[in-house]
């Protein structure tokens, strides 16, 4: 079926490897040969054991002990190593050429704003012609406070500018919500509707707020991608459906003219 790569990513906590273990389950169920890629190394503990797995390459406790570093160092020591190292992960991916690959992503937001890691392994992946499907996830309870779901809209949007990869929003834990879930009130979330998200906004800030809340809603309205995906995993149907969008916009990102991968040392197109 070719090279396909899901990036789930997220905040920590938002619900990364749970979403990455019910797209397994799912993929399983349904007879896609399917394989774990842990790219995280602080992860613990894995449902599914991961085929590939970041921490083999460079376990993140050894770095803070070696090296000093605190987590955060450490962490971002660890993506770096894996750039250097990137033979490794060719080597490694070799074993699954034709199989579908789910990547459990750190969740730090400097990887996909500060520094070019993330970029360049999707770089590097896309020479070796993976077709890469990015997945950020939020969690639903964001949405109980206007000023977390916007901080989560520009943390997604930040990915999506940086990857340039099919990108998809999924709003996790929808469970939790209960009956809300299938509330009106979750549609403006789900599919932001500018207006009223400024309402929401201004009513819990300050007045001198209400010109930078007008701002990001406008930056929500322009540029017209963020929606989200719900997925409770507690429903099949949920969990199918948000396959299908991953696989939709993997399909479309494939039609589109082929651009060269970005050179990975200079950050320029190669056909610029
Ligand atoms: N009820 C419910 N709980 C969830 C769901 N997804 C995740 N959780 C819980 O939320 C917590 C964090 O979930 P993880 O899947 O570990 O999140 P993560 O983004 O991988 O977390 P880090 O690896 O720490 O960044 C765990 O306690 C999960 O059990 C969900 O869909 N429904």
């Amino acid at each position: 079926m070719g090279k396909h790569a899901v990036m789930v990513m997220g905040p920590a906590g938002s619900g990364k490897s749970t979403c990455c273990r019910t797209l397994m389950t799912h993929c399983e169920a349904t007879g896609r040969s399917v394989h774990l890629v842990n790219l995280d190394p602080a992860a613990e503990n894995f449902e599914y054991q991961p085929s590939i797995d970041i921490r083999e390459l460079v376990p993140l406790d050894d770095v803070m002990d070696e090296l000093g570093y605190g987590p955060n160092g450490g962490l971002v020591y660890c993506m770096e190593y894996l750039i250097d190292n990137i033979e490794w992960l060719d080597e490694e991916l070799q074993s699954y050429d034709d199989d579908y690959l789910i990547l459990d992503c750190p969740g730090q937001i400097e990887l996909y704003t500060h520094i070019p890691v993330m970029k360049r392994l999707v770089s590097h992946m896309q020479r070796l012609n993976y077709s890469i499907c990015g997945v950020y996830i939020i969690d639903s309870q964001f949405i109980e406070d206007t000023a977390k779901f916007f901080a989560g809209v520009l943390s997604a949007t930040s990915a999506m500018v940086q990857l340039e990869v099919p990108h998809i929003n999924v709003m996790s834990k929808m469970d939790l919500l209960g009956e809300r879930a299938e509330s009106a009130e979750m549609e403006r979330y789900l599919e932001p509707d500018p207006g009223l998200l400024l309402e929401d906004a201004n009513v819990t800030m300050r007045p001198r707020f209400y010109r930078l809340n007008e701002a990001l809603v406008k930056l929500i309205e322009e540029f017209n991608m963020v929606q989200f995906v719900p997925l409770n995993i507690e429903h099949e149907d949920s969990v199918a459906y948000l396959l299908a969008q991953i696989d939709n916009a993997m399909q479309y990102g494939e039609d589109l003219e082929p651009k060269e991968p970005k050179d990975e040392l200079t950050g320029n197109y190669d056909d610029e």
